[in-house]
């Protein structure tokens, strides 16, 4: 069983910005603060930073061990010395996204005009979340929000930024908002909108939250109560699309599991209807229930409604008569897009998408398609020619750029994000 505990106090690395950041809502957001962490030692030019934007439901421990989860980091397998994302040579920075619940501003943070309400018991006054009043916010707002972060570092420029999936759209916004800021992107796995398919995906996962009786509109914090169940089917029917046919079936078939069985039968269902019609009979089941269950520890329901909408307005073209080529006329980024062929959430369709857009915008492009059967999140999984794809793009790119082979023993900053004298 995982011991992770959402609820549990966790001191995080972060940057706070009192005068906060205004929104493309139009609200300012006050006081920010940004959860991060640090990866590597910047060099003393300040150019080899690379920005990793995580997934939906990532953080910013993505190379070391989770304080909360007690588990690796999210991409350790891509992130540290020697590795495709090389920290000998790159200063890596994470943040978790706006919005998030790891330490980052968010529904969870206290709502500052509740900060030092006090009733007339004189009793210590408590900070009430934001809640559903956290105002909304888009993949751009949180690209703000680490633009904030990346200049609170003092670094003008970054050598690159890298990210899958929700990550991907925060690369493109990166690119298109800030373009001389950013010498190379690697989208991954990702798209410039988000289609009607995958905005209806996150539709059913609010709505299995909103139906949970422990939901209360949203302030079940007051009642002490966390709508788990809704939650974890949102999480179980998003997993779904995480994955694949090919790797569902490789995984468990049509298994079923022996416990649920009558004594002495046969791992095949010969007598469906002697068995318990909603216990856990078929693998795939229990293995869902798995993932649902270890999820609600550790999310928080408030930030994945915020961040699914986040994902839901992204649309590079609206404000370009629906050309996703407009955000980037002009820019000098070099971007390497990457797909997986059997990611059917953000297919290799929607990826030519945007290098067709970028072609329009004469950007320097390279685009992969790796061959996968795992769908979606193979970008999280062992994929040796996605791993060699992105350390080639990165070499390539630094070599351009002008960067130090290795930059291990110069002096700037320390990976702990402390600058040494
Ligand atoms: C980019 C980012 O920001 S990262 C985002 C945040 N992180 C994630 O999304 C990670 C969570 N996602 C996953 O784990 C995804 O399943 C993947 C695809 C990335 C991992 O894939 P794999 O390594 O192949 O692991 P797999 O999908 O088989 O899941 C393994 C888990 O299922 C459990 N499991 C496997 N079979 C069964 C079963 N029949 N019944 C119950 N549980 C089962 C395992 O015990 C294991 O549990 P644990 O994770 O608690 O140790
Ligand atoms: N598994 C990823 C989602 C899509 O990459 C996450 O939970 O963030």
């Amino acid at each position: 069983m995982d011991q992770t505990d959402i609820s549990a106090p966790v001191e995080h690395d972060r940057a706070v910005f009192p005068d906060g950041l205004m929104l493309d809502c139009g609200t300012v957001l006050a006081p920010v603060e940004i959860a991060y962490r640090t990866y590597g030692v910047l060099s003393p030019d300040r150019n080899n930073a690379i920005l990793v934007c995580h997934a939906l439901t990532g953080d910013q421990y993505l190379a070391e061990t989770h304080p909360v989860t007690g588990r690796k980091g999210w991409w350790d397998r891509m992130v540290g010395p020697g590795k495709p994302i090389d920290t000998n040579r790159f200063f890596v920075i994470c943040s978790n996204v706006l919005g998030g619940c790891m330490g980052s501003t968010g529904p969870r943070s206290p709502r500052p005009s509740a900060i030092g309400a006090q009733d007339d018991s004189g009793a210590a006054p408590v900070a009430e979340p934001w809640g559903t009043d956290f105002p909304p916010i888009t993949i751009r707002d949180m690209v703000r929000a680490q633009n904030a972060l990346v200049r609170h570092l003092g670094i003008e420029r970054l050598f690159a930024v890298v990210g899958g999936s929700m990550g991907g759209m925060q690369v493109l916004e990166w690119a298109a908002t800030y373009p001389d800021m950013v010498f190379a992107a690697v989208p991954i796995a990702t798209a410039p909108f988000h289609s009607a398919q995958n905005i209806a995906f996150n539709e059913v996962s609010r709505q299995a939250i909103f139906a949970d009786p422990e939901w209360h509109g949203g302030r079940y914090w007051e009642v002490g109560a966390v709508p788990a169940r809704g939650l974890a089917v949102a999480r179980m029917m998003a997993h779904i699309t995480y994955l694949s046919e090919e790797a569902l079936t490789r995984k468990f078939g049509r298994r079923v599991r022996r416990e649920s069985m009558p004594p002495a039968t046969p791992c095949t269902v010969a007598e469906p209807q002697s068995l318990s019609l909603f216990g856990e009979i078929f693998e795939v089941e229990s293995y869902l229930r798995h993932q649902g269950s270890s999820f609600v520890r550790r999310f928080d329901a408030n930030s994945y409604l915020t961040i699914t909408r986040a994902m839901d307005w992204m649309d590079l073209g609206a404000e370009h008569d629906g050309d996703y080529g407009g955000p980037f006329a002009g820019t000098r980024t070099r971007f390497c897009v990457i797909s997986f062929s059997s990611d059917w959430l953000f297919p290799t369709s929607q990826s030519r998408i945007l290098v067709r857009a970028l072609n329009r915008a004469a950007a320097n492009v390279s685009f992969v398609e790796i061959e996968s059967d795992k769908g979606h999140d193979a970008f999280l999984l062992d994929e040796p020619d996605f791993d060699r794809t992105v350390r080639g793009f990165l070499s390539g790119a630094a070599e351009h750029a002008g960067l130090e082979c290795s930059v291990a023993k110069a002096e700037g900053i320390r990976g702990d994000g402390v600058v040494l004298p």
